[in-house]
């Protein structure tokens, strides 16, 4: 795309209950229409309820959008960042009005999700679709979207630092229980989706290249990028594995589930793992339940040595990154992008900043598909002239 004018930053995530009352109706915002069984949802609450009904997601992504604004400032690009969720307040579509209130007209959207797929990529994109339709600000509100930024080194650095401070922990555990030569191994994790959303992620042409399903092979890049950078991983056995699923038990969803194979890494006679959870950008509730919580307590079941490796948060290099996606689009004056070129440091990036027609489509149960931004065959967001 060639470089535009943008004059706001949109920060778009998921959102988060705020406490105990908002447990609930949080969590019917979020599965709305989608078949998620009670008993999930019931358990699902537990999860938050132990943390006072709060998900430190809300926290997170106030730093976060601190961060975002201090480095624009230190790089003298003006532009004001504002912050809105797909499933709790401050919701997107007051977010949006606020923007056009305040006289902006060219939307930038940064969302807390690496990859392609429904739930990371597409899902963004129609909510900022169905909120500009239905406030009447189709056509006078332009929004786009930065690029899938799974292969970008802000994305990748931080999980090798957390990589290698986490294996200096599991070998100083082992050594601690007098098992310096143990066997280790990486776990590298994601959230589970079902394989009919897998399937559907990312451009039709590039899926039927691969070897795996486009959010599969994203991952898998970004482990291997990873791993790249980390001298002391080398010749060390790893794997992706998937958490959180939910749904009915009846539809597949991508698979091994993390405790699963813990279990069998154990069988197999690993005697501690360093979990990396590259699926997410923040230590959010999927993070410090289902992995700080259950996994952990998986492997002290097993008596596996565990150490969990930090989400990219408010890392330097990671807020760095943002601001360069941002750059990369945004013209100067002169036109010119404030940033040439694309950093990449995966394979399969760089990514589109357009996504392909039906890229991660889903028609829904009245058999209609939701209008969406930043995509070819999109019906929104793009003003009259
Ligand atoms: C790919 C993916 C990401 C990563 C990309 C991204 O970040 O967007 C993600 C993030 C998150 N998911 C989150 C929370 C939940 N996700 C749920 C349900 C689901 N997630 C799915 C996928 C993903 N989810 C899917 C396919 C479902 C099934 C229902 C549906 O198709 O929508 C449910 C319902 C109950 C349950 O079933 O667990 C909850 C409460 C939170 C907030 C955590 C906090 O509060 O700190 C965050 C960041
Ligand atoms: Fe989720």
């Amino acid at each position: 795309m060639a470089p535009k004018p943008y004059d706001a930053v949109l920060l778009a995530s998921f959102g988060g209950p705020e406490g105990q009352d908002d447990v609930i109706p949080f969590l019917r915002n979020v599965t709305r229409g989608r078949g998620i069984p009670d008993e999930r949802l019931e358990e699902v609450a537990t999860h938050y309820r132990a943390n006072g009904g709060i998900s430190p997601i809300n926290a997170q992504n106030r730093a976060l959008k601190a961060a975002m604004e201090a480095e624009l400032a230190a790089r003298g690009i003006d532009l004001p960042v504002y912050w809105g969720n797909r499933n709790w307040a401050p919701y997107i579509q007051p977010t949006l009005q606020q923007m056009f209130d305040d006289g902006h007209r060219r939307v930038l959207m940064f969302s807390t999700s690496a990859y392609a797929g429904y739930s990371s990529c597409r899902q963004y994109r129609e909510d900022i679709g169905v909120a500009l339709r239905e406030s009447g600000l189709e056509g006078r509100l332009e929004v786009d979207k930065v690029r899938q930024y799974f292969d970008h080194p802000g994305f990748i650095e931080p999980f090798a630092e957390g990589l290698a401070a986490g294996l200096a922990d599991v070998r100083a555990q082992l050594a601690a229980a007098g098992e310096e030569q143990a066997p280790l191994r990486i776990v590298f994790t994601t959230h589970s989706i079902p394989t009919s959303d897998a399937a559907a992620a990312g451009p039709r042409d590039l899926a039927a290249e691969l070897d795996a399903d486009v959010y599969s092979a994203q991952h898998l890049a970004v482990a291997r990028a990873v791993l790249d950078r980390v001298p002391d991983a080398a010749g060390l056995e790893w794997s992706l594995v998937f958490q959180s699923r939910s749904g009915a038990p009846h539809v597949p969803w991508l698979e091994p589930d993390i405790n699963d194979a813990l279990a069998e890494y154990a069988a197999a006679g690993t005697r501690g793992v360093v979990v990396v959870p590259i699926g997410f950008v923040s230590d959010h509730m999927e993070v410090v339940w289902d992995l700080d919580t259950e996994a952990k307590d998986t492997c002290a079941e097993l008596g596996l040595a565990f150490h969990r490796a930090p989400t990219p948060g408010t890392h330097r290099e990671y807020v760095r990154g943002i601001v360069d996606l941002v750059s990369e689009r945004t013209a100067g004056p002169d036109g010119k992008a404030l940033l040439p070129g694309r950093a990449s440091a995966a394979e399969l990036g760089p990514w589109f900043d357009v996504c392909r027609p039906n890229c991660c489509v889903k028609v829904m149960r009245d058999g209609t598909v939701k209008p969406t931004i930043a995509a070819v065959d999109s019906e929104v967001g793009v003003p009259q002239p």
